[in-house]
C-alpha cells in the first residue's frame, strides 16, 4: 500500500551539528562563540539540538570542562538544582501527570505514571517540603465525578509511605485551609485541573490562583508538557523558581539524545485515539523517519481521505485534506507509510461486540473498525524486522476489549524481541504503555516514556511549553 523506497538521511539536527557533537563527545571542549543563534527566541532554535548540548554540557560540570555561559543557560534549573535550605518548610506546588487509565469501577489498570512521579516527590519530603501535588485526569468538561483524582490516593500514599490528603477542588478557601494545615513531609492532592475551563485556556487569574498557593514550583508532568496551560505553563508566571523535576528531565535526556541521532533505519508507529493532535504530528514524522506505521483510530481518517468506506469508525472530518497531503507528501519523500490492509469491525463499541475480519476497502456499513487485522499484522512485523531505532505512539486497537487487542499485543511482543537483538524500542504514552505493561514486555524496552504526545512533538523538533517556561539553570562560572 505504500512505497518501500528508503528516506533521505535523517537529520533533526541541523547542519553544526557535526561539529557541535564533535564538541561535546569530546574530553575537552572549547567554544569560543556562545551559541546565541540557538536561543528559544532564535528563529533557528532547534530544542533537540539545544537540549543535546545542555545535557552533555551539564555532564561536563563534574569534568575539568567549563561551558560556555550562552549555552549552558539553556538547560533547566533542576529539583535537584535547589538546596535543602530551599525545600525545608516550603509549600511545593508539583504539577505531575497522573492522568492513568481507570476501568469502570475506578480501579487503576495501569499506575506507570504515579510509579514515575514517586523519585520527585519522595524528595521534597525527605527534604521537608510540603507538597501541593496537582494533576489532569481525561478530558472533562466541567466537573465530572468519574474524572476525580481520588481513586489514586490509595496506590500514591502507598507508594509515598505518607497518608496523601485529597482536597475537593483545587483552587479556593477549602484548599487554602488543608494547604494552612500542611506539615513539613506531607501531601495534599488537588482535584483534577481541568475541572476547570481556564485550565486548558491558561487563564492567567486561575494560574495566579493555583500559583498563590505554594512558595515555588516543579513541573514533572512530562505526559503534558507539550500542553500550554495554566498548571503547566501559566503557573510560572507567578511562582519562583520554576523548575524540572527528576522524570521531566530523565524523559528529555533520554528522548533527546536517542532521536537527535538514531540508529537507522528508523520506524514510528503512531496510532490511538488522539486522530486531532496526533496527525499533525506525521508531517514532521515524514522529514525524520523511514518507515511510519499507521495503526489504531488514526487510519480511517486516512481510508475515508482515500474514498473508501469506513462505516461508523472514527474519522476526523475536518482533516481529510491533511491526510491526502500527508499520503503525498510520504510517497514524495519515499517514506515507506504504512497503512493496514485489513481491519477487525465490530457492530458495536463494546467488549463483546460482533466482529469480523475485513480488507480496508471492505467496511460495510454501521460497523466500526476496533483493531487491525492478521494480514496487517504481518506486514508491520516485516517492515520492522528492519528497524534499528522504533518509536511507539498510541495502540493499534481499542485493546481493553481482549477481542480487539492482538494487533497491539502482537506490535508488542514484536518489539520486545527486536528489543533483545539492540533495537532501540522508545514507547510513549499512557495506554500505549498500559498495553506494553499488559503484555507483560515493558521491562525490555529501551525507554519507557510517559509521554505520548510530549514525546512525538519532541520528535517533531518543536518546543515543549512547559519545559520552555521554567527557570534556566544557573550557568557554570567560566
Ligand atoms: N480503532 C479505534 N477506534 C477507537 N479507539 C481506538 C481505536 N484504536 C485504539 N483506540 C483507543 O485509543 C486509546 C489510546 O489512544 P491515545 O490516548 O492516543 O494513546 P496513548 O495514551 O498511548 O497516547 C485507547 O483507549 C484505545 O482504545
Ligand atoms: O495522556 C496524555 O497524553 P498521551 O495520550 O499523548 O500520552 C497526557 O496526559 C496529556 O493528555 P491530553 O492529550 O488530554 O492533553
Amino acid at each position: 500500500m505504500a512505497s518501500t523506497a528508503t528516506s533521505p538521511a535523517f537529520c533533526a539536527v541541523p547542519k553544526i551539528s557535526a561539529t557541535t557533537r564533535a564538541a561535546t563527545s569530546a574530553t575537552s571542549i572549547v567554544l569560543k562563540t556562545p551559541l546565541r543563534g540557538l536561543g528559544f527566541a532564535g528563529a533557528a532554535f532547534d530544542p533537540l539540538l539545544a537540549h543535546y548540548v545542555a545535557t552533555k554540557l551539564r555532564s561536563f560540570k563534574s569534568s575539568s570542562v567549563k561551558p560556555v555561559r550562552g549555552v549552558a543557560s539553556m538547560t533547566k534549573k533542576s529539583v535537584g538544582d535547589l538546596t535543602a535550605a530551599e525545600l525545608k518548610g516550603k509549600k511545593v506546588f508539583v504539577r505531575a501527570d497522573l492522568n492513568v487509565p481507570l476501568d469502570d469501577n475506578q480501579n487503576i489498570t495501569d499506575d506507570t505514571r504515579i510509579r514515575a512521579a514517586v523519585p520527585t516527590i519522595k524528595h521534597l519530603i525527605s527534604n521537608g517540603a510540603k507538597v501541593i501535588l496537582s494533576s489532569h485526569l481525561g478530558r472533562p468538561k466541567g466537573v465530572t465525578p468519574k474524572f476525580s483524582l481520588a481513586p489514586l490516593v490509595p496506590r500514591l500514599s502507598e507508594l509515598l509511605s505518607v497518608s496523601v490528603v485529597k482536597a475537593d477542588d483545587c483552587i479556593g478557601p477549602e484548599v487554602e485551609k488543608l494547604v494552612a494545615s500542611l506539615h513539613e513531609g506531607s501531601v495534599l492532592l488537588l482535584e483534577n485541573v481541568r475541572f476547570y475551563k481556564e485550565e486548558e485556556k491558561n487563564e492567567p487569574e486561575f494560574a495566579k490562583n493555583l500559583a498563590s498557593l505554594a512558595d515555588l514550583y516543579v513541573n514533572d508532568a512530562f505526559g503534558t508538557a507539550h500542553r500550554a496551560h495554566a498548571s503547566t505553563e501559566g503557573v510560572t508566571k507567578f511562582l519562583k523558581p520554576s523548575v524540572a523535576g527528576f522524570l521531566l528531565q530523565k524523559e528529555l535526556d533520554y528522548l533527546v539524545g536517542a532521536v537527535s541521532n538514531p540508529k537507522r533505519p528508523f520506524a514510528a508507529i503512531v496510532g490511538g485515539s488522539k486522530v486531532s493532535s496526533k496527525i499533525g504530528v506525521i508531517e514532521s514524522l515524514l522529514e525524520k523517519c523511514d518507515i511510519l506505521l499507521l495503526g489504531g483510530g488514526m487510519i480511517f481518517t486516512f481510508y475515508k481521505a482515500q474514498g473508501l468506506s469506513v462505516g461508523s469508525s472514527l474519522v476526523e472530518e475536518d482533516k481529510l485534506d491533511l491526510a491526502t497531503l500527508l499520503l503525498e507528501k510520504a510517497k514524495a519523500k519515499g517514506v515507506s507509510l504504512l497503512l493496514p490492509s485489513d481491519v477487525v469491525v465490530a457492530d458495536k463499541f463494546a467488549p463483546d461486540a460482533d466482529s469480523k475480519i475485513v480488507p480496508a476497502s471492505g467496511i460495510p456499513d454501521g460497523w466500526m473498525g476496533l483493531d487491525i487485522g492478521p494480514d496487517s499484522i504481518k506486514t508491520f512485523n516485516d517492515a520492522l524486522e528492519t528497524t534499528k531505532t522504533v518509536i511507539w505512539n498510541g495502540p493499534m486497537g481499542v485493546f481493553e476489549f481482549d477481542k480487539f487487542a492482538v494487533g497491539t499485543v502482537s506490535v508488542a511482543k514484536k518489539l520486545a524481541e527486536l528489543s533483545g537483538k539492540g533495537v532501540t524500542t522508545i514507547i510513549g504514552g499512557g495506554d500505549s504503555v498500559a498495553a506494553v505493561e499488559k503484555v507483560g514486555v515493558a521491562d525490555v524496552m529501551s525507554h519507557i516514556s510517559t509521554g505520548g504526545g510530549a514525546s512525538l512533538e519532541l520528535l517533531e523538533g518543536k518546543e515543549l511549553p512547559g519545559v520552555l517556561a521554567l527557570d534556566e539553570a544557573v550557568p557554570v562560572a567560566v
